[in-house]
């Protein structure tokens, strides 16, 4: 999990992931399969990627009562990905269940995935959260509980803004996960995002994976765009 630069899926169909990928030949990356993907390709899209080498952090942000989203877990470990997650605002109860159902699927002799929770979206603003959510409290504050939440639930992280990495890591542990969205080059469109941050600014907040999307899979060069995230992620030349 350390420093990795995962890339986000954002595809209709593995036909466009494939044209993605190409490019690559047989680079071993991490990538994410959001909802977007996984709603149309189902399980097998997973495996696919698997086969080819890459670890998968499983997207689909779980949010349901205890039970079914213990069921869903169960269901979802058989993938065996690196990673998956749901909502912190579904609570703690929740998050154990998640936990429980990861457990419950695993086979005997194999880790379980790692499991991390939603704080705040990366697309929510300060004044979106207390004007629709009707929380009163500052969106770090926010961010900040539901990461404890997290932590005492038992998972191993959290996905939050880059800005808060520092903080949550202050609370939690440098051990706790901090994966990281909404990462743009200062030259970027931010789009939907709100809670944007550069990947040197990620690097040096102690983030523990940035995840870019658009930034790469919109890419004109898709490769060489990959290795220029690299190089600002990492602070070195690969
Ligand atoms: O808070 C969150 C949680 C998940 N995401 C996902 O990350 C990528 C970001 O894509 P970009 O194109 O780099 O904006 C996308 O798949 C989201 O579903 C997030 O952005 N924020």
């Amino acid at each position: 999990m350390d420093n990795s630069l995962i890339i986000a899926l954002d595809f209709a169909n593995r036909s466009e992931v494939a044209r993605f990928l190409e490019p690559f030949g047989d680079r071993e990356l991490f990538l994410k399969v959001g909802m977007e993907l996984f709603y149309q390709e189902g399980p097998s899209i997973v495996q696919l990627l698997k086969e080819k080498g890459h670890q998968i952090f499983l997207d689909l942000k779980l949010h349901d009562i205890p039970n079914t989203v213990f069921g869903a877990m169960k269901g979802l470990a058989q993938l065996e990905c690196d990673l998956v997650n749901v909502h912190a605002a579904g609570g703690k109860e929740m998050m154990q269940a998640a936990l429980e159902g990861l457990s419950a699927g695993t086979a005997s002799g194999r880790k379980r995935p790692n499991c991390i929770a939603v704080t705040q979206l990366t697309s929510t603003s300060q004044e979106q959260m207390n004007k629709e959510q009707l929380i009163p409290i500052t969106l770090n504050e926010s961010v900040l509980h539901y990461a404890s939440l997290a932590k005492d639930a038992g998972l191993d992280g959290v996905v939050c803004s880059a800005w808060e990495s520092v903080s949550i890591h202050d609370n939690t542990g440098n051990s706790f996960i901090t994966v990281c969205p909404g990462i743009r080059m200062e030259s970027d469109h931010v789009g939907d995002q709100k809670r944007v941050a550069t990947p040197e600014f990620a690097r040096n907040a102690g983030v523990s994976a940035i995840v870019v999307g658009r930034a790469i899979t919109r890419s004109a060069d898709p490769a060489n765009s990959y290795e220029q995230w690299m190089e600002a992620w990492k602070g070195v030349h690969q």
